[in-house]
Parts: structure tokens; C-alpha cells; sequence
């Protein structure tokens, strides 16, 4: 059964506020997108595995722990994901990263794939699969099932803002896949778009239309 998160922190929605705003522009709207990723980068990191391990500090020797060193890898869902990306590697920067091509078709919103390249040991690592926004759910499935065809067993979607109708999809298509969100939004318009949403996010990271 997938589980369905949404990070109501404070931080986090103050931020969200300022993306969605109409009048933020490019460089800053690029900027909260990289610190929101940070941010919701450190509450998915939370049940990475520890080990224990001998420190000596200037008082005496300790046991305390570190990371196990599970192999992560971060998959940003392009172009939108891109923007998500400098913000986990913050974090974990030793996580691979591997790139899923998709657009949305603008008449039937089905997701086209254009491009794949994964780390080579797929099935060895675990996936953070990003992208800003849940829309109808089709691209966030497309995603998942490209990745685990070519191997991958445990993956997390995280995104910054979901539609009930994609969070719908996705969990329905995808049930082992946990769903992590910055906010659940009202609904889709007819258009597809998330509202109230914060518009095309690949648009407003790179400026584009
Ligand atoms: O849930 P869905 O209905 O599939 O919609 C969500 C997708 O739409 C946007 O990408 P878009 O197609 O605009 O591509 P882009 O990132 O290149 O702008 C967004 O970044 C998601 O990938
Ligand atoms: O609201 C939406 C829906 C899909 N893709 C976007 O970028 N925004
Ligand atoms: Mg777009």
C-alpha cells in the first residue's frame, strides 16, 4: 500500500507560497524550487539505514554512527525535475543521477518519453524520482514504469505540488511506490493544470514562453 506524505513544514510552505506567487520571477522562482528540494530532501533522507563506527574525540573514544551507505540514486523527470536536483544533492551528494525524458502531449496530456539514461547498477540502488508537479499522474507512472523496467525495485516520487487526480493515479498504478508532497492542491482545470498550482514549472525554472 503506498504511502501518501505531504511535508507541511513551515519553511517549506512559506517557500511554496512565494513559487506559486505570479510575480516571482525566473532567478528566484529557480532559487525556491532548489531550497524547497533541500528541505524536502532532508525529511525523505529520514530512515536511511546508520551503522556504528569508532570515533575518537578529544575527550575519549565513542561509538556513534554513520551512514550505511545505501546507494541512492535521484531521477529528475525533465525538464521540470531539473530544478529539484541541486537541492538533494545538498544533502546527498553521493547519490548518482539519472535522467528520464517526458513531455505531456498538450492535446491528449498523455506523457511522451524522449530520453533515458540511468546509473548502470539500477537494480542495486534505491530511486528518489523527482518532479515539481503531480498533474494527472501520467508522467509520474510513465516515469516509474520506464525505471522499473530496466530494473529498479524501490522508488519514491517526490514533488512540490500534486492534484488529487494524479495522487489517485499514480498510487493506483504504482502501489509500492511512496508518494511525498509539498502540497495538495484543489483540483485539475480543463487544461490539465494544477489549480490553484503555480502554472508550467518548466516554463517559469527556465524561462521559457
Ligand atoms: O501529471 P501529468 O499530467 O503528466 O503532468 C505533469 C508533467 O507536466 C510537466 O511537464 P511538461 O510536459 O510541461 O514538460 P517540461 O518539464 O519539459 O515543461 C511537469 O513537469 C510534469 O512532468
Ligand atoms: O499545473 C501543471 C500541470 C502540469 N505541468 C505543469 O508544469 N503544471
Ligand atoms: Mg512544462
Amino acid at each position: 500500500m503506498t504511502k501518501v506524505h505531504v511535508f507541511d513544514h513551515p519553511l517549506i510552505q512559506h517557500k511554496l507560497t512565494y513559487i506559486r506567487d505570479i510575480n516571482t520571477g525566473t532567478k528566484e522562482f529557480r532559487e525556491l524550487v532548489d531550497e524547497v528540494a533541500t528541505l524536502m530532501a532532508y525529511e525523505i533522507t529520514r530512515d536511511l539505514p546508520l551503522k556504528e563506527v569508532e570515533v575518537e574525540t578529544p575527550v575519549c573514544k565513542a561509538t556513534s554512527k554513520i551512514l550505511a551507505g545505501k546507494k541512492l540514486g535521484i531521477v529528475p523527470i525533465l525538464r521540470a525535475g531539473i530544478g529539484m536536483v541541486d537541492g538533494i544533492l545538498n544533502l546527498i551528494p553521493a547519490a548518482k543521477v539519472g535522467h528520464i525524458g517526458l513531455y505531456r502531449d498538450p492535446e491528449t496530456l498523455l506523457p511522451i518519453e524522449y530520453y533515458v539514461k540511468l546509473p548502470s547498477d539500477v537494480s542495486e540502488r534505491d530511486f528518489i524520482l523527482v518532479d515539481p508537479m503531480l498533474a494527472t499522474g501520467g508522467s509520474a507512472i510513465e516515469a516509474v514504469n520506464s525505471l522499473k523496467k530496466r530494473g529498479a525495485k524501490n522508488i519514491k516520487f517526490m514533488c512540490l505540488i500534486a492534484a488529487p487526480e494524479g495522487v489517485k493515479a499514480l498510487t493506483e498504478a504504482h502501489p509500492d511506490v511512496d508518494v511525498y508532497i509539498a502540497a495538495l492542491d484543489e483540483k485539475l482545470d480543463e487544461k490539465g493544470y494544477i489549480v490553484p498550482g503555480l502554472g508550467d514549472a518548466g516554463d517559469r525554472l527556465f524561462g521559457t514562453k
